[in-house]
């Protein structure tokens, strides 16, 4: 077995010998890879169940190899895609939740998998448990960090962020390891925003302090006069989701509200009766300023020394953010200092907070540990929504609330799959075409279409031709969310370019050619004039073709293994390669001829079921008209 080694291919992809085990599944193509010893299929895409085969390139990498082996050993007998379905609920996927999700939620996962609930888990442990876990689900507890997903060792499919943050998942990390991270963006919103609410209501009227008063004992009515919110400024700092439900509230209460977010749509703000200013203008006219950005390396730290400099002496901050835009050494001292009269605050930089923090012990401070988002309500949508986005993309479906991955409507995934099928056969072809040695830098895809640019999203397209490229020579698990980074980590330049054609606008594509430049091909006759292999397909009845290879005419279903074939055009090709072929017991399923002209140069493509020996293979080269041929696995 000839084989690839992954640290050939950190510069430039270098595709040698391929040899390939043969395993089945049902014809689909994971987007997101489901790799484990479980069969998966996209229910959206499992229309083409009639490609029985899926072949399984081994290479030389431990992890592939295990892997594969697993995969090879878990569906070597299906045949029937129900087979597949039912093997599928018997190795049911396996949800770790390290944090506590409402009920509602946990029952939505039990329909579907093993829900694993394992609450404080240190970050060791949680490294030693994720390995055997296709899913985790958690709050912002739980940090999900490099070394958590390279403990997953490539099982870990989703992570479910049970709510908006998500500053405490390593996205790009995720992103590497081709992990989806969905979020659960809109069920806690409006508890976030009761939450800031309660908070510069009590903040103003000193309500926790004064109960702490009363509570050792004391009556101090004139130690806790307030002040009044009716009439005052305030400025929303991140006018989003939870932003604007505050803005709305406030002015409820007679508030003058003034907003700033770099992003947000001024009619947006129009329709609340909101201003948006910009930031230094709502920070140094409000009276009251609440925090509702993300946490990002833009915001961090973003209320500091300086900032605190240019407010209103006597403002007063709210904060159900996040705890890190706030610079809170810089807090303390705008505090001590009276520029800050009061703070509320339900988010630290570190949570919990240290026991003897000076912004915690703060008398003009009021605190609440991260409760913004804990409502029965809030909680059981949060469950629900997270458990339904979870869920879907562990049968591959691509999710409306994804963070690291284009969403893609259902209605253009459903279109697209049969070309999703094409696209990553095609690029496995390409690759196996190239000569062992020579570099793929550079390939080009062509999609000709009667549709309008505008209309033909091709990112899934694009991400499954470089899968087809990609992991048959290397130990990349490649999926739509990590496609792009590991091209570009590789070092394969994918360009696209769509060519307008007079065909059915009903199709999204008419066809889709995968050019590779700058390599030599093991099929000379593969490549095309410019010096680039090229070979295009078409769905034909839903199921993926090969139509043409180098400058030759063809029609093969994708489906199995395929021969190459060059030959003189001379009658008795097609027996005698065809004799051979039924001697050794290996089936044909299809044929095509494609030729320059009458008895010159030919091409036959040759379908077969089995995987022919190194005898039979060598039998074919013998035939003296056949002057080049190849063997690809698809
Ligand atoms: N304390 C708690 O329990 C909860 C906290 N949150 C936090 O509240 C924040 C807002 O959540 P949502 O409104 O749902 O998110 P969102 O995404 O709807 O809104 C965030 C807004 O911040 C804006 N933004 C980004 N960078 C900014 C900048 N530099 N300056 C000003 N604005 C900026 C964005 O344009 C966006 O409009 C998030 O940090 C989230 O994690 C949300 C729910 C509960
Ligand atoms: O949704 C958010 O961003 C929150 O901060 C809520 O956090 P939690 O799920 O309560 O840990």
């Amino acid at each position: 077995m000839a084989s690839t080694s992954a640290s050939a291919c950190a510069k430039s992809i270098f595709p040698s010998t391929l040899s390939a085990t043969s395993s089945s599944s049902t014809s689909t193509t994971s987007l997101l890879s489901f790799r484990t010893n479980n069969a998966i299929t996209i229910p959206n895409l499992s229309s083409h169940s009639n490609h029985q085969q899926r072949f399984c390139f081994v290479v030389n990498t431990a992890v592939k190899t295990t892997v594969d082996t697993t995969l090879t050993s878990s569906l070597s007998t299906t045949t029937n895609p129900n087979d597949t379905f039912d093997s599928f609920q018997a190795a049911k996927p396996t949800i770790l939740v390290s944090e506590k999700l409402g009920s509602a939620g946990i029952e939505v996962l039990r329909t579907f998998g093993h829900v694993e609930c394992a609450y404080d888990l240190s970050p060791e442990d949680l490294c030693k448990k994720i390995s055997s876990c296709d899913a985790l689900i958690v709050r912002s507890g739980t940090k999900v960090t490099r070394q958590v997903f390279e403990a997953a060792k490539g099982r870990l499919k989703v992570v479910g962020r049970a709510g908006v943050g998500i500053d405490n998942v390593d996205l790009q990390a995720a992103t590497e390891f081709g992990c989806l991270v969905v979020n659960a963006p809109t069920a806690n919103t409006i508890a976030a925003a009761e939450h800031g609410i309660a908070l510069l209501a009590a903040m103003a009227r000193n309500v926790a302090q004064a109960d702490a008063s009363i509570k050792a004992g004391k009556w101090e009515r004139s130690k806790y006069v307030g002040v009044s919110l009716v009439g005052k400024t305030l400025a929303v700092m991140g006018f989003g989701k939870v932003g604007s439900e505050v803005a709305r509230r406030a002015k409820g209460l007679g508030m003058n509200v003034i907003a700033h977010d770099p992003y947000a749509p001024a009619d947006r703000a129009r329709a609340v009766g909101v201003e948006l200013v910009s930031f230094d203008q709502a920070i140094s006219t409000a009276d009251f300023i609440s925090l509702h950005m993300p946490l990002t390396p833009a915001t961090n730290k973003i209320f500091s020394h300086q900032t605190f400099s240019l407010m209103k002496k006597g403002v007063r901050i709210v904060n159900v953010a996040r705890g890190g835009v706030i610079d809170e050494d810089a807090l303390v001292k705008a505090l001590d200092d009276g520029i800050v009269a009061q703070a509320a605050l339900d988010v630290f930089t570190e949570e919990p907070p240290a026991k003897d923090s000076k912004l915690v012990q703060h008398h003009n401070v009021t605190v609440t540990p991260h409760l913004g988002a804990s409502t029965k309500e809030a909680q059981e949508g949060v469950a629900i929504e997270i458990a339904e986005a979870v869920l879907g993309a562990l049968k591959g479906e691509l999710s409306s609330t994804a963070v690291n991955a284009p969403m893609v409507p259902p209605e253009v995934l459903s279109e697209l799959a049969p070309y999703v099928v094409l696209a990553e056969k095609l690029g496995r072809l390409a690759v196996q075409l190239v000569s062992g040695g020579s570099g793929i830098q550079s390939v080009k895809v062509l999609y000709r279409t009667a549709r309008d640019p505008d209309d033909l999203d091709t990112r899934l397209l694009r991400a499954m031709i470089t899968k087809g490229i990609i992991e048959p020579i290397s130990d990349a698990i490649v999926n739509l969310v990590n496609a792009d980074f590991i091209a570009k980590q590789k070092g394969l330049r994918l360009s696209e370019e769509r060519v307008v054609v007079d065909s059915s606008p009903d199709l999204p594509v008419d066809s889709i050619q995968v050019q590779v430049s700058n390599v030599e091909s093991k099929f000379a006759s593969a490549v095309v004039d410019g010096g680039q292999i090229s070979i295009e397909g078409k769905v034909k009845y839903g199921v993926p073709h090969l139509t043409s290879v180098g400058s030759f005419g063809v029609d093969v279903s994708l489906e199995g293994n395929l021969i190459l074939c060059r030959q003189v055009d001379q009658p008795g090709m097609i027996g005698r390669v065809g004799n051979i072929l039924g001697e050794e017991n290996v089936n044909v399923s299809f044929m095509s001829v494609g030729r320059t002209s009458r008895r010159k140069k030919a091409i036959m493509a040759i379908g077969v079921d089995e995987e022919p020996n190194k005898d039979t293979l060598h039998k074919i080269g013998s035939v003296p008209a056949i002057e080049e041929f190849v063997f690809l696995n698809l």
